[in-house]
């Protein structure tokens, strides 16, 4: 039983602890550290696990160190775990956006370093995590890594880390782009005299259906947009809409957007520390 200690207690973390439990984990394997009272009531309450407020007591008998505070707290956090990194030797699983390797190796020193990016669906076992680890983790411990995330959905290694900000832009945030999605879906069908709860059913209904034949089928979206789009029909109406207002466009440059955003939290820590 790999004994995981969780520095941060927000919202990607109860995911990931919600997810890990899920699968069978017991929650005495898993300590977190977390400074407010609240959240700290709350996990022990929700899952069991104990929670400290300092990250050393939380971090002092883990074999791994999951980072999951935000990425501007990162380069703070290494003081106060300076002692207990020394002694232990964990491997460091970090899953800030932007954070680089080679950040995380200048704070934290030469230490076995995983840098991953997860998403909140981690909490249902249906997340999406592409990882990348630097020269210093074994071949046990990439597994050991590995082993963590697919217990809460779909692992990627990424060899070139440059594009742990284009997994951050689509899959990390990916999440809330379908929720704007059923919002924006449920919003239409309000207008046209629809109540927000059948509204809502079914335009979540219908991002699950989708979802799952998208995964389940294995085929390819654009097939299934197809069998979907009668000629002269309805769908055809709302997607020639779609391209008329350049939905592709207006995708790639979110995606883009998000992609730089990591970048730049990472340059501003460079200039920071
Ligand atoms: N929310 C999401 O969907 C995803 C978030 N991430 C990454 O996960 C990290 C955490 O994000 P969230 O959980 O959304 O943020 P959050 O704000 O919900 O959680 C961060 C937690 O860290 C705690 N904290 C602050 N200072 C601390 C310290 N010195 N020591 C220990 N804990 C401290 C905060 O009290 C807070 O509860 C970020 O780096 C983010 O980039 C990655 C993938 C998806
Ligand atoms: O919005 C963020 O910065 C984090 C990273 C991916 C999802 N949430």
């Amino acid at each position: 039983m790999t004994r995981i200690a969780f520095i941060g207690g927000g919202n990607m973390a109860r995911s990931l602890i919600g997810g890990l439990l899920k699968t069978g984990l017991s929650a005495s394997a898993i300590t977190v550290a977390e400074p407010r009272a609240d959240a700290r009531q709350e996990l022990g309450r929700e899952f069991g696990v104990a929670c400290y407020a300092e990250n050393r007591l939380a971090a002092a008998e883990a074999e791994v160190l999951l980072l999951a505070v935000k990425p501007q707290i990162m380069p703070a956090i290494h003081m106060e775990l300076r002692d207990t990194l020394q002694r232990n030797r964990p491997m460091l699983i970090s899953i800030a956006a932007g954070v680089r390797i080679d950040q995380l190796e200048r704070w934290f020193g030469a230490m076995a370093i995983v840098r991953c990016m997860p998403n909140t669906p981690a909490l249902i076992g249906a997340g999406a995590t592409g990882l990348c680890a630097n020269h210093r983790v074994s071949p046990p411990q990439r597994a050991q890594a590995q082993r963590i995330m697919d217990a809460v959905g779909l692992t990627r290694w990424i060899d070139d880390e440059r594009l742990m900000d284009t997994v951050t832009a689509l899959s990390g945030s990916g999440p809330a782009y379908f929720f704007a999605l059923v919002e924006a879906l449920e919003d239409a069908a309000v207008a046209q005299g629809m109540s927000r709860e059948s509204a809502r059913a079914l335009a979540a209904q219908t991002c699950l259906g989708a979802g799952r034949m998208l995964v389940e089928s294995g085929e390819d979206p654009g097939e299934l947009r197809k069998r979907v789009t009668s000629p002269n029909g309805t769908t055809q109406a709302a997607l020639e809409s779609f391209q008329a207002d350049g939905l592709q466009r207006t995708v790639a440059r979110a995606v883009a957007a998000a992609t730089r955003r990591g970048e730049e939290l990472a340059a501003s820590l460079d200039q920071a520390t």
